[in-house]
């Protein structure tokens, strides 16, 4: 597959549950492009429609309306196909727990097509020591590193991890993002959801934050924070001059000033000459770029939660 392909190709998805009076629509017309050999990472506030987006594009689900395309496939009635390409970890596993780890992984091989030896597998998610202890006595760390084993065993093109991190410790989600940067250098295309920023700032070539059903941002984390200010902080209460170098604005939270800007290096160097003229110490002292973190923040409480034109670079919508 060429790089500039589409994996997955979403139109006007929506999904609803419940009929008549009851009914909930849960997704209200998605777009969604996840371009080939790249991480996408799928963000949203609580309940935005993250799994129900998924569950579509998984195959498990149909639509209520719009369109689904999985490698150029139809996710539902093409799934047999589908699936032989594609390798799924879904947010609850359902695995017995009577079976070791070394079980698990050669049952689940079997149904695979071409499936990695079960060894293989076990010495890539690092759980050799574990390899003949039942699930049910796995650490939740453990438990997820065996569905993702499970998920990555039949050497997939395209990667569908919901929530791949959620219950690991942080050494254990570095050595995730190590496998799903792998995934993406050896070609593979992954498309990912989690709840955490930084995860998605680091691993994403591209990001999509969804909310209330819709999908409000799209494009590289840079493109996304572009626009929102810059933050500098420090510990104390100061009070910082009106219009100090560009400082738009001030605020004490937490014990710490905190000042907001839309450039940094002048506000900075300004922070810094007007404390050393005075001899004050910034103890704390901290400058940051503009955060998805802002971004996400200004989304989840409505302050900026409309949709915006997605930024549709590299994009063939
Ligand atoms: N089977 C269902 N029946 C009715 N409502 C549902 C069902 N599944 C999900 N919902 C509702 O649809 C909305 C979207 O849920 P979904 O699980 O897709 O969100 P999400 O973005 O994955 O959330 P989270 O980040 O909390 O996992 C929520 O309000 C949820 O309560």
């Amino acid at each position: 597959m060429r790089t500039d392909e589409l994996a997955i190709r979403v139109r006007g998805l929506r999904r609803t549950y419940g009929t008549g009076a009851q009914a909930y629509e849960a997704v209200r017309g998605v777009d969604l492009d996840v371009p080939a050999g790249s991480v996408t990472a799928l963000l949203g506030t609580n309940g935005a429609g993250k799994t129900s987006t998924l569950e579509v594009i998984e195959g498990l689900a149909a639509p209520s309306g719009g369109s689904v395309e999985v490698l150029g496939l139809n996710p539902l009635t093409d799934r047999a196909q589908v699936r032989r390409r594609t390798g799924v970890l879904l947010q609850r596993s359902g695995f017995s727990g009577d079976l070791t780890v070394r079980e698990t992984l050669r049952l689940w091989g079997g149904t695979l097509t071409a499936p990695r030896p079960a060894d293989d597998m076990i010495d890539l998610l690092d759980l050799a020591h574990r390899a003949n202890t039942r699930v049910l006595s796995l650490s939740g760390g453990e438990a997820r590193r065996l569905d993702l084993a499970c998920t990555l065993m039949g050497d997939p093109e395209l990667v569908v991890l919901d929530e791949p991190t959620t219950g690991l410790d942080p050494e254990s989600r570095r050595e995730v993002w190590n496998l799903i940067s792998g995934l993406r250098d050896a070609g593979s295309t992954v498309l990912v959801t989690t709840h955490y920023l930084d995860e998605a700032e680091t691993l994403a070539d591209r990001l999509e934050i969804m909310h209330a059903g819709l999908i409000v941002r799209s494009g590289t984390p840079a493109q996304i924070a572009e626009g929102h200010p810059s933050t500098i902080s420090f510990a104390g209460s100061l009070r910082v001059p009106d219009g100090l170098a560009g400082i738009t604005h001030s605020a004490h939270e937490h014990g710490r000033t905190v000042l907001q800007t839309a450039d940094l290096q002048t506000a900075l160097a300004g922070l810094l000459a007007w404390a050393g003229a005075q001899n004050l110490r910034l103890e704390g002292l901290d400058a940051r770029s503009p955060s998805l973190e802002s971004v996400f923040l200004a989304i989840a409480d409505g302050r900026d939660a409309s949709p915006k034109t997605p930024v549709l670079e590299g994009s063939t919508r």
